[in-house]
């Protein structure tokens, strides 16, 4: 994250019911994701930040500016904001064509306001060739880049997104995934998305709030959290991994895979199209990766890295989560631990049994070789890299 002044300061108390949310946090530049299971607080949240909602004691303060202080007397209305909110369903006039449901959007401008040309959002989003339609003649995900269009013709200091692609099949997330990243990466417009997709995050975000019961059980880096066992029962056990950074080396034509460089160590992953030189990320999930206390001979999986174990932190395999996977299939309460690691300064995660981690004698500061599979990481899993500034 780029260093300097946090662009949100969010320290909010409120009940609604049984419920009380308590959340203190800073986001910077990029993408912050509220992740959270189902009634963690995260769409009170987002509310509370756009000022659909008021918190009993609070103070909010975007670019240095105060939205709310309860202790001041502080309290500026939504609209007075320059906050855009995409909702879950895109929310469009369905009687307007889609220009005029963007240039609804910049009727909330203000007039001093640096405003982005309505050419460059429609380029940006890609919805050129669907000015003149309605609404009900574009897809779901097609409405969604409007509704974000809208948004962003406002002007907006940040750009607040409640499961945008919750809505959305597959394919077409995978559609919108590349214009939220160029919203991130070319308007440098700062956003606070709210998902319950890791995948989502880990591509997407740059900081990551953790939620649960209303509180805040960690906030940072993405791929610092994402490495740390204690927070795996808040982020989805099965899909736990970390992001490495790498760089494209070249590509071995013959037996059709690409060499990427990484800090951690060379990886061959399946042939990607992508030039040497390309800057990417790759996800590599803990199920994935093999360790061994001694330097592996005979191997099938191309991939070893030196490393060192962290931690080993808490033990999983609680039965029935993450039905179909390692944790939810045969395996007893406790028979699974999750292992810290990190290779070339990159930190690495792994899920092993507990007994296999006893074998070995799995503790901080044990050199490992940390073996993985090419045909586990998936082409989904290499996105591309985050801009320099943004990383951590
Ligand atoms: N108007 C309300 N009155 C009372 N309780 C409410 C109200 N709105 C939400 N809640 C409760 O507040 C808690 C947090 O709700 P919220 O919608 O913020 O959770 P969430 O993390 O966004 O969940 P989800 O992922 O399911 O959307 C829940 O327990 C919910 O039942």
């Amino acid at each position: 994250m780029a260093e300097g002044r946090p662009v949100l300061e969010v320290d909010v108390s409120l009940t609604q019911g049984d419920f009380t949310l308590e959340a203190c946090f800073t986001a910077g530049q990029g993408v912050t994701a509220l992740f959270g299971r189902s009634g963690a607080g995260k769409t009170t949240l987002v509310n509370l930040i756009a000022g659909l909602a008021w918190p009993r004691r609070g103070r909010i303060v975007l670019d240095g500016v105060p939205l709310l202080d309860t202790a001041a007397g502080v309290r500026v209305p939504p609209h007075r904001r320059r906050i855009g909110y995409v909702f879950q369903e895109a929310r469009l006039f369905p009687h307007l064509t889609v220009r005029q449901n963007l240039l609804y959007g910049r009727l909330f401008a203000p007039r001093d306001a640096a405003r982005e040309p309505l050419e460059r959002i429609v380029d940006l989003l890609g919805i050129g060739a669907l000015l003149d339609r309605r609404p009900r003649h574009l897809s779901g995900g097609e409405r969604q880049r409007v509704a974000i269009g809208r948004a962003l013709l406002s002007a907006p200091r940040l750009l607040l997104l409640d499961e945008p692609l919750a809505s959305l099949d597959a394919a077409r997330k995978a559609e919108i995934l590349p214009y939220l990243e160029r919203l991130r990466d070319e308007l440098r417009l700062p956003m606070v998305q709210v998902s319950h997709q890791i995948e989502e995050v880990a591509r997407l975000a740059t900081t990551l709030v953790l939620l649960d019961a209303g509180r805040v059980a960690a906030a940072g880096p993405v791929t610092a959290l994402m490495a740390q066992p204690d927070l795996f029962p808040l982020l989805g056990r099965f899909e736990a991994g970390t992001m490495l950074r790498a760089v494209v080396e070249g590509h071995d034509g013959d037996w059709g895979l690409t060499r990427l460089a990484t800090a951690a160590g060379p990886l061959m992953v399946p042939r990607l199209e992508a030039a040497p030189g390309t800057r990417l990320r790759v996800r590599v999930r803990a199920r994935d990766l093999i360790l061994a206390t001694a330097p592996p001979q005979g191997l099938s999986a191309r991939n070893t890295l030196a490393g060192e174990v962290v931690a080993v932190g808490g033990e999983s395999g609680e039965p029935g989560e993450d039905a179909g996977g390692v944790a939810g299939g045969d395996a007893a309460a406790g028979a699974i631990v999750d292992v810290a690691l990190r290779a070339g300064g990159e930190p690495l995660l792994a899920r092993v049994t507990r007994q296999a981690a006893a074998e070995l004698g799995l503790a901080p500061g044990l050199p490992v070789w940390i073996i993985v599979k090419t045909v586990a990481v998936e082409r989904r899993s290499i996105v591309p890299a985050l801009p320099a500034e943004l990383e951590c």
